[in-house]
């Protein structure tokens, strides 16, 4: 089975639509990232390992499911992940938030790192990687193994546009991470940005372009 998903919901290719479009502004586009952050949290959770527990309803006692183990951390890369983190939040608020702060070198494209601060039992989670836009592939595959360096096992990584190139690029660095994506681009520009992509998601998000 391969580990690179990409999403065929109805809503979200819907929303991902309104998304692109130059004329959405930074409330809208700020709703609609946490939104089918949400859906594809729904999808991108659908795997996660359950274990039984002993219940009590009102009524009689019960073997009920929780999710198992030391449960899930979320890792965004600063800025643009910041607008999917309430979502996953909303659906899932044990998890322990970290943060990962990477921009693009303009001229080489390269990530850049600037912050980190990571939970400190994060080698035991389930660790969801944020970032909107999956480009060259450069910040993901960089948070991804920071990641691993701290001892973590299980990545899942979750973006809305990617293009060919990142999802080769993470898929060759990292085959054992889960990849979700909301909907793979054809291509990227000159100057690394996806076509048709949605241009800058952190300017858009943050209204600074
Ligand atoms: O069309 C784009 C392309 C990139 N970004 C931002 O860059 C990084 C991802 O780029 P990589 O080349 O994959 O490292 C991502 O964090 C976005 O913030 C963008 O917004 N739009
Ligand atoms: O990857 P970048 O340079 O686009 O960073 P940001 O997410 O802060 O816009
Ligand atoms: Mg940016």
């Amino acid at each position: 089975m391969s580990n690179i998903h990409v999403m065929d919901h109805p809503l979200i290719q819907h929303k991902i639509g309104v998304l692109r479009k130059v004329e959405t502004g930074s409330k809208e586009f700020r709703e609609l990232v946490s939104e089918i952050g949400m859906l594809m949290c729904y999808e991108a959770t659908r795997n996660l390992p359950l274990e039984d527990v002993e219940i009590e309803t009102p009524v009689a006692k019960t073997t009920a499911k929780q999710i198992a183990g030391k449960t899930l951390g979320i890792v965004p890369i600063l800025r643009a992940g910041l607008g999917m983190v309430d979502a996953m939040l909303q659906l899932v608020p044990t998890a322990k938030v970290g943060h990962i702060g990477l921009y693009r070198d303009p001229d080489t494209l390269n990530p850049v790192e600037y912050y980190c601060k990571l939970p400190y039992d994060v080698s035991e989670r389930d660790i969801f990687v944020l970032d909107p836009m999956l480009a060259t592939g450069g910040s993901a595959s960089e948070a991804i193994q920071f990641l691993k360096d701290k001892g973590v096992t299980r990545i899942h990584f979750l973006c809305l546009i990617a293009a060919p190139e990142g999802v080769e690029r993470v898929r060759k660095d990292h085959p054992d991470v889960e990849m979700y994506i909301g909907a793979l681009d054809e291509k990227l520009n000159d100057h690394g940005y996806i076509v048709p992509g949605l241009g800058d998601a952190g300017d858009r998000l943050f209204g600074t372009k």
